[in-house]
């Protein structure tokens, strides 16, 4: 579904060129549940950005089922945009506005413009919006304001407008950061839901090496911006652990 070919992003830096990925490749199959290590600075978070078209990486290319996302004009990188769930740390809600009203946000990207500004959404909208909410256990807070929302709560809201998208790849970047430990998990089973019942294909970018140890299908870490390793958690050993967080180097 996704073909990474020798993907390099070089961001201009007051202290000159800083190349935070380094020659990336790699393939996700469709359905798969990857999860991304590596230290802080690494690159992870950059490389989500580009496979959303978030950032065009200054080499390389990458391909969604057939469509180089690395060559669109902006409109057809917009409605690329628009098949591509993006779950926040911080949530990014619109936290004064209705639970509902969040979650048919995840429609934006199909109506016209004067439609979205006015809310016109369709029946066909709040269908999509409300069953997404049954699926996060959310149905009874529809009316409730965001703000009066918990952490795990509004991360589950989240969830719900990232597949009203209906997307075809959801992607993640430290969704159970601000949670805690119970809720984290909370979140990742949701994730592992979609992915074993749905088949779709999820993204993640994760700190705790337990959660992605325990939920994704397959690891892979970046280390300076290279990828330098691609497995499952049963491959990933001690060993390498320590070489991908450099925790020998830090300790010498
Ligand atoms: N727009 C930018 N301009 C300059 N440097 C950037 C830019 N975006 C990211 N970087 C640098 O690229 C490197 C990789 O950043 P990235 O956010 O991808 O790391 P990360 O692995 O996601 O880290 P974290 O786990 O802390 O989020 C960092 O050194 C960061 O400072």
């Amino acid at each position: 579904m996704i073909e990474v070919r020798g993907v390099s992003q070089v961001f201009q830096t007051k202290n000159g060129p800083f190349q935070a990925l380094k020659d990336v490749s790699i393939d996700i199959p469709k359905g798969d549940f990857v999860a991304i290590i590596g230290r802080s600075g690494a690159g992870k978070s950059t490389f989500l950005r580009t496979l959303n078209g978030l950032l065009i990486p200054t080499e390389g290319s990458i391909k969604v089922e057939g469509l180089e996302i690395t060559r669109l004009s902006k409109r057809e990188l917009q409605k690329y945009r628009r098949s591509v769930g993006f779950i926040f740390q911080q949530f990014n809600l619109v936290t004064r506005l209705s639970v509902l009203d969040n979650v048919l946000h995840g429609r934006l990207g199909y109506l016209p413009t004067w439609r979205g500004l006015l809310g016109l959404y369709t029946e066909r909208d709040y269908q999509i919006a409300r069953a997404q909410l049954e699926q996060v256990d959310l149905t009874p807070k529809e009316s409730a304001r965001v703000d009066s929302l918990s952490g795990g709560q509004m991360q589950r809201v989240a969830i719900a407008r990232a597949m009203a998208q209906e997307p075809r790849l959801m992607l993640a970047d430290e969704p159970a950061a601000n949670l805690d430990p119970v809720l984290s998990e909370e979140v990742m089973r949701i994730l592992k839901r979609f992915n074993e019942q749905l088949g779709m294909t999820v993204v993640i970018n994760i700190h705790a090496l337990d959660l992605a140890l325990e939920y994704a299908r397959r690891i892979i870490a970046f280390k300076k911006g290279e990828l330098v390793f691609d497995g499952t958690a049963a491959e990933l050993t001690d060993e390498l652990v320590d070489e991908i967080y450099e925790r020998r180097e830090m300790a010498a």
